[in-house]
C-alpha cells in the first residue's frame, strides 16, 4: 500500500506544486494520474521515487516512510518501486537482453537467475524474440516496452510511469497499455501519469485528477468525463 499523508511540495522558486495531498493506493491497483499541464503529476511521481523531497507530510510505501530515507538509502527504495519515463533511456550499446538485465547485474544475482527473470520480463511485454536487437533497431513502442521490462525485471511491487505513451502513436500506445495491463494482472501495482484521454477512457481504471496541485477527484473506473 502507498499512502500520501498531508503532502506538500514547494519548489525553491516558491511554486507550490502539491498542496495537502492525501491518497491511498492499495496493492494491485491500476491508477491513472491526470490533470492539465502544471497540475503536479510529475511532481507526485518524483516524490514517490525520491527524485524530489516533500516540503511537508509523509509518504509511506509498505509502512515505510520514504520521506525519512537518507540519500544512501534511496537506491534501495527502487527495489520496491520502479519507474518508466517518456524517453525510454535505453543504453544504445547494449542489446535488449543486456538493457533489461542491467538492474539485476547491479544486485549480483547468478547468470541463471538473471536469464530466467529477463526472459519472463520480456515475455510479459511481448518482446522475447527481440532479445538480441539493439535499441537503434527497435520501433518506438518496442523501445518503450524494453524500458518497461527493465523496470519490472526485479519484481518491484510498484511501478510508476510518467507519460509512458507520450511520444507514441495511438496504436503503439495501446500496445504499451496491453503490456502494462499484463504486468498489473501479474500482481504489480501501477501508477501512471498521462495526458492520453483515449487511453484513460478505454482502460476504465481508477482516475485521480490533479488541479493546481490538489486532488480534484478520485474515481473508480473513471473516464475523460471526470477529467474536465
Ligand atoms: N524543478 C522545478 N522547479 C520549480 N518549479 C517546478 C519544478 N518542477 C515543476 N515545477 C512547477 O510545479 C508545478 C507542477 O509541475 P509538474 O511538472 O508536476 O506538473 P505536471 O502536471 O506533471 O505537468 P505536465 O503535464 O506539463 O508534465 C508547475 O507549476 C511547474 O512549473
Amino acid at each position: 500500500m502507498i499512502t500520501f499523508k498531508n503532502v506538500f511540495k514547494e519548489y525553491g522558486n516558491g511554486v507550490m506544486a502539491l498542496s495537502n495531498i492525501n491518497l491511498t493506493v492499495p496493492r494491485g491497483d491500476f491508477v491513472f494520474l491526470v490533470g492539465s499541464s502544471g497540475a503536479g503529476k510529475s511532481t507526485l511521481v518524483k516524490l514517490l521515487i525520491r527524485e524530489e523531497s516533500v516540503t511537508r507530510g509523509n509518504i509511506y510505501i509498505h509502512n515505510q516512510d520514504i520521506t525519512k530515507l537518507t540519500k544512501t538509502q534511496v537506491p534501495r527504495l527502487r527495489r520496491n518501486i520502479s519507474v518508466v519515463f517518456q524517453d525510454f533511456r535505453l543504453l544504445a550499446k547494449r542489446n535488449v537482453y543486456e538493457n533489461v538485465v542491467f538492474p539485476l547485474e547491479v544486485q549480483g544475482h547468478s547468470r541463471a537467475y538473471n536469464k530466467e527473470h529477463v526472459e519472463h520480463a520480456l515475455e510479459l511485454v511481448g518482446l522475447k524474440d527481440k532479445a538480441k536487437s539493439y535499441p537503434s533497431e527497435l520501433s518506438g513502442g518496442e523501445g518503450q516496452r524494453v524500458s518497461i521490462a527493465r523496470a519490472i525485471v526485479n519484481h518491484a511491487p510498484y511501478l510508476v510511469c510518467d507519460e509512458p505513451t507520450g511520444n507514441l502513436d495511438e496504436h503503439t500506445a495501446m500496445e504499451i497499455m496491453a503490456a502494462l495491463e499484463n504486468i498489473n494482472k501479474a500482481g504489480t501495482t501501477i501508477i501512471m501519469a498521462t495526458h492520453a484521454i483515449n487511453i484513460v477512457n478505454t482502460m476504465q481504471k481508477r482516475v485521480i485528477t490533479l488541479k493546481g496541485g490538489k486532488i480534484e477527484s478520485d474515481v473508480e473506473r473513471g473516464s475523460y468525463y471526470e477529467m474536465v
